[in-house]
């Protein structure tokens, strides 16, 4: 399970407000909002790529999932339980890696699985919580790597390591913002494949729940089954993405059904009003359905 709902999420970062704009917030009015009035479902198993110029509120939004700030108003649920703080049925990969720099590799896999397992009633031993976290390790390929610290690791190690981590904790919803931001095009275009990768595995057991921001239109074509796009807080668009996996690059990003879509979110991004338009029956250009 890791089904997510949204219902007319608002958000600001104002608190310092007179006792007016505190209730017109309240009713999630107001010109200071940056999240305004989202209503999203995101099903269980679906891979959600979040995509939109800088500063429309993306990370706000994922920071909002994550449970490390509340709405201003409107509510999110998962699995019909209200959100209300982090918690451990969500794991978050960010931009800057996130490893506890005195922790070697599989030291930082192993706190994070180490923590579920407590909280989540799992029980592992302290073997288990060995194997498990060495098993993931060398799923993003970091087997040899799990006794160095994040020093001596690349960005794109680090990375690796980071999203070990993420999977390894098994949570059912995994929140990604801009994983791949700061990293080489190279090194990016290995890391997509690799998270393809682990998406096509994780099919044969259980797919998590994902939610993945980025600015990059190539990236959330190879990743998604949804890509909604975010402008000035709102989103503008939500374009299924039925195709199988894995999708390589080279032949995938020159199907015509993908340009098209690409030339689409291109055009949101230059001229988001102007060409806002209902995509919603995109899929039937692609095979598979949209909904995992
Ligand atoms: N801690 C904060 N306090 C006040 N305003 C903030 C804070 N964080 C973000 N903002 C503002 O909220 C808006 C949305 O920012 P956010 O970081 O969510 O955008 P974004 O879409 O993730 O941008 P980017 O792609 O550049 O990371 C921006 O106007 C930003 O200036």
């Amino acid at each position: 399970m890791g089904a997510l709902v949204l219902d007319d999420v608002c958000f600001s970062y104002s608190d310092d407000l007179d006792l007016f704009t505190r209730r017109r917030r309240a009713a999630g009015e107001g010109e200071d909002l940056v999240l305004k009035h989202l209503s999203l479902t995101v099903e269980d198993g679906q891979f959600l790529c979040l995509v939109g110029h800088s500063g429309c509120g993306k990370t706000t939004l994922l920071r909002t999932l994550a449970g490390l700030q509340a709405p201003t108003a409107g509510s999110i649920a998962i699995d019909g339980k209200p959100l209300d703080g982090p918690g451990l049925d969500r794991s978050v990969v960010f931009q800057n890696y996130s490893l506890f720099p005195w922790m070697t590799a599989l030291a930082n896999v192993e706190f994070g699985v180490r923590q579920a397992s407590v909280e989540l009633g799992r029980g592992l031993t302290k073997a288990q919580v060995a194997e498990v976290s060495r098993s993931y390790l060398a799923r993003v390929g970091m087997e040899k790597a799990a006794d160095l610290h994040p020093y001596q690791l690349s960005g794109g190690m680090q990375q690796r390591v980071a999203i070990a981590r993420a999977l390894a904790m098994d949570t059912e919803i995994l929140l990604f913002d801009e994983p791949f931001g700061a990293l080489d095009v190279r090194t990016r275009r290995d890391l997509q494949e690799l998270m393809s990768a682990l998406w096509v595995e994780a099919d044969r057991d259980r797919r998590k729940t994902a939610v993945f921001v980025t600015h990059d239109i190539d990236e959330a074509l190879l990743l998604a089954d949804r890509i909604v796009f975010m402008s000035d807080g709102r989103f503008l668009a939500d374009i299924p993405v039925g195709a199988a996996r894995p999708r390589d690059p080279e032949e995938f990003l020159r199907r015509p059904a993908v340009r098209l879509i690409q030339d689409e979110l291109m055009g949101l991004f230059y001229d988001a009003v102007e060409t806002r338009r209902d995509l919603a029956d995109r899929e039937q250009v692609f095979e598979g359905s949209v909904t995992p």
